[in-house]
């Protein structure tokens, strides 16, 4: 039995780390998951290009899938990605999605993509990957589009489609969102709630622009990029935890921006929004 399902990555619209309220969008880059049933009674987790990564991700997804049936399924997991890990563009959101529909399919089991998010969410916070469990992430990556959530509830408050063209700068570094300092965010709270009322309002490139330069600040990010960006792009951001950075706009404002980013060490590349979000394949 045998399943495989891809899943985008996303950019940050808000920061969950201040107030539980996050908001993001998914982008069209993305992870395929590869999940083969057998009856060997355990599961086995493989990230190509990648053999020394943590894989317990993946494995805890397909685990809480394979716990619905009776029987005691074993699974071989195997991801692919273009997603940078630990860059802010939620490698972990879509890798999890990716695993839980494709286990899913594996099954034959149907389910609301909504509630199949939930059991990725459940898998990221019982492995330690998150500080919210990251269901504006999750979600965004899951149904495609912009979505705003409560993700001390694991609500969702509003789902969004748009049509962007998206910038991405990822520096060589990365940036474990489980190692973030959540005190720092904790008290840019007042900008995040403004964030909040923006993008509940749809104005979502205020909303990132007022995130990105809240979040550099308590994150210790250099603001220059955002700043080399403005005034021209519709929005600008660091995107979760960093250090990647999105923009968005017009096409030619951005290729702009690109010459300018290109200078910064790491790679800059331009991309689209996603709406389909996570499907199997
Ligand atoms: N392709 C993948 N396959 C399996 N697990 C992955 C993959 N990409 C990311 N992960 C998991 O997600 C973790 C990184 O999550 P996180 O720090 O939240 O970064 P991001 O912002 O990219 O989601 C990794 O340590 C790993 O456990
Ligand atoms: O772990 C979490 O709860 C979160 C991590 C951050 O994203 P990254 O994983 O991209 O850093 C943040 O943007 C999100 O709102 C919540």
């Amino acid at each position: 039995m045998h399943g495989r399902a891809k899943a985008p990555a996303a950019g940050t619209i808000l920061n969950a780390l201040a107030t539980g309220v996050g908001s993001a969008f998914a982008i069209a880059i993305s992870t395929t998951a590869e999940v083969e049933l057998d009856d060997s009674g355990e599961i086995r987790g493989e990230i190509a290009d990648a053999p020394d990564a943590d894989a317990r991700l993946i494995e805890r997804c397909a685990e809480l899938v394979l716990d619905v049936e009776d029987e005691a399924f074993g699974a071989t997991v195997r991801t692919e990605s273009d997603v940078p890990m630990a860059s802010g563009l939620k490698s972990s959101s879509a890798a999890a999605n990716a695993t839980v529909l494709a286990t899913l399919s594996a099954l034959d089991i149907e389910m609301r993509r909504e509630d199949a998010c939930r059991i990725g969410v459940q898998a990221a916070r019982d492995v330690g990957v998150t500080v919210t469990g990251a269901f504006d992430d999750a979600s965004a990556s899951m149904l495609g589009g912009v979505t705003v959530t409560d993700n001390s509830t694991d609500e969702l408050l509003t789902r969004d489609e748009v049509d962007w063209d998206v910038l991405v700068w990822t520096p060589p570094e990365r940036s474990f969102s489980a190692d973030a300092d959540v005190s720092r965010c904790r008290q840019v709270g007042p900008m995040a709630e403004l964030v909040a009322e923006l993008a509940l309002d749809g104005d979502y490139g205020r909303a990132m622009t007022v995130n990105g330069f809240a979040f550099c600040g308590a994150l210790g990010f250099s603001a220059d990029p955002m700043v080399e960006a403005l005034p021209d792009v519709a929005g600008v951001s660091l995107s979760g935890t960093g250090p990647s950075f999105v923009a968005v706009g017009g096409r030619e404002v951005l290729e702009d921006v690109r010459k300018s980013w290109q200078s910064l060490e790491g790679t800059t590349w331009l991309t689209t929004t996603q709406t389909d979000g996570t499907r199997t394949i």
